[in-house]
């Protein structure tokens, strides 16, 4: 049998190294995952759509269950999310049921609040750690914000109102602003503009969560350094919160491989290590590594960007054996 070392205790002395799970996972790969992650996020379990899907019914089972699990485990949870634009029901946005009018700023607030105080209370200190607002800024062009119906109908201060509710809910709870195309120089820009704001405006924002939806090309390994310096200037803590490598430049919509090629493995491999000798080196404002699956029997970039397309993008193979990735990585130590 291959002696496998724990990714966990490899980087004990670092950080945390996370998994983003589905309740399926969880019976599934029960070893597997307790073997290598000492952090948990629910992939959707805890998205408003899944906790809050109408008003007032709160359907917090799946979640309790990898909570649960995380418990049993002695591991940490982060919360993921409380505040975004995307799979958010629509009611909360409209007047009434016949959501002809969109609600007010006051009703969006008491409704946000509703939220808020229900999920972090249940969770209370289960989930010491929140992605707050998720994805709140603009990719294209010289636009800070992200258009979406919080921006509309609230403005801007719908990312200070859910960092002040979530502290109120819970003054224990480290309060997250998670992105993704983190370190695209534009991009970090905004990010650092909008949580230099929040600061100042004394909201209550301890650390910015970076997604790491990278790929075999992108982002540069500079882009990535300097956007962490950037952030961590901020003197906040740092998450890495949804890490994947896809095989797949972005632009690259090819779907003819059945199987990732040696070659890919082994540039997956090498930037894989580049990664996270970055990581390495930035582990004092680092406190975990989470990654947006757990191996690649699954990943959302198996419907990301392009639909019905399988993608490799972790550590351990679709068998949750170790990939070229995983030795790079494990050698970074
Ligand atoms: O990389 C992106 C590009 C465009 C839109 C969203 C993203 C990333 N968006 C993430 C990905 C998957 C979801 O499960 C996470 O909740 C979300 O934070």
């Amino acid at each position: 049998r291959l002696f496998v070392p724990s990714l966990k205790d490899t980087f004990l002395e670092s950080f945390r190294i996370g998994a983003a799970v589905h309740e399926g996972l969880l019976n599934d790969r029960k070893e597997f995952i307790t073997e290598h992650f000492n952090s948990l996020t629910a992939e959707n379990s805890m998205k408003f759509e899944n906790l809050q899907p109408a008003e007032g019914e709160f359907d917090f089972t799946a979640g309790d269950r990898i909570v649960q699990f995380a418990k049993e485990n002695g591991m940490s949870v982060r919360g993921h999310t409380l505040i975004w634009h995307a799979q958010t029901p629509k009611w909360i946005f409209y007047e009434d049921a016949e959501k002809k009018k969109l609600a007010s700023k006051e009703l969006l607030k008491a409704r946000m609040a509703a939220h808020i105080n229900t999920v972090v209370a249940h969770y209370q200190d289960s989930i010491l750690c929140w992605d707050v607002v998720n994805e709140a800024i603009e990719d294209k062009g010289s636009t800070r914000l992200r258009h979406s119906l919080w921006s509309e109908i609230m403005g801007e201060e719908f990312i200070d109102y859910a960092f002040h509710l979530a502290h109120e809910a819970n003054p224990a709870a480290q309060l997250f602003y998670n992105d993704y195309n983190e370190s695209s120089p534009s991009k970090s820009a905004k990010i650092f503009e909008t949580i230099s704001g929040l600061l100042e405006r004394e909201v209550p924002v301890h650390g910015v969560g970076l997604q790491a939806h990278w790929n075999v090309n992108a982002p540069s390994l500079d882009d990535i350094k300097r956007a962490i310096e950037k952030y961590a200037s901020l003197g906040l803590r740092l998450h890495i919160t949804e890490m994947d490598v896809s095989v797949f430049d972005f632009e690259d919509k090819n779907s003819s491989l059945l199987k990732p090629t040696e070659a890919l493995l082994e540039l997956q491999a090498e930037r894989y290590e580049a990664f996270f000798k970055i990581f390495k080196s930035y582990r004092a404002h680092i406190d975990s590594v989470t990654f947006w699956g757990v191996d690649d029997a699954y990943t959302w970039l198996d419907n990301f960007p392009v639909h019905n397309r399988k993608n490799w993008p972790f550590l351990f193979d679709t068998e949750s054996m170790p990939k070229p990735a995983f030795w790079r990585v494990i050698k970074t130590i």
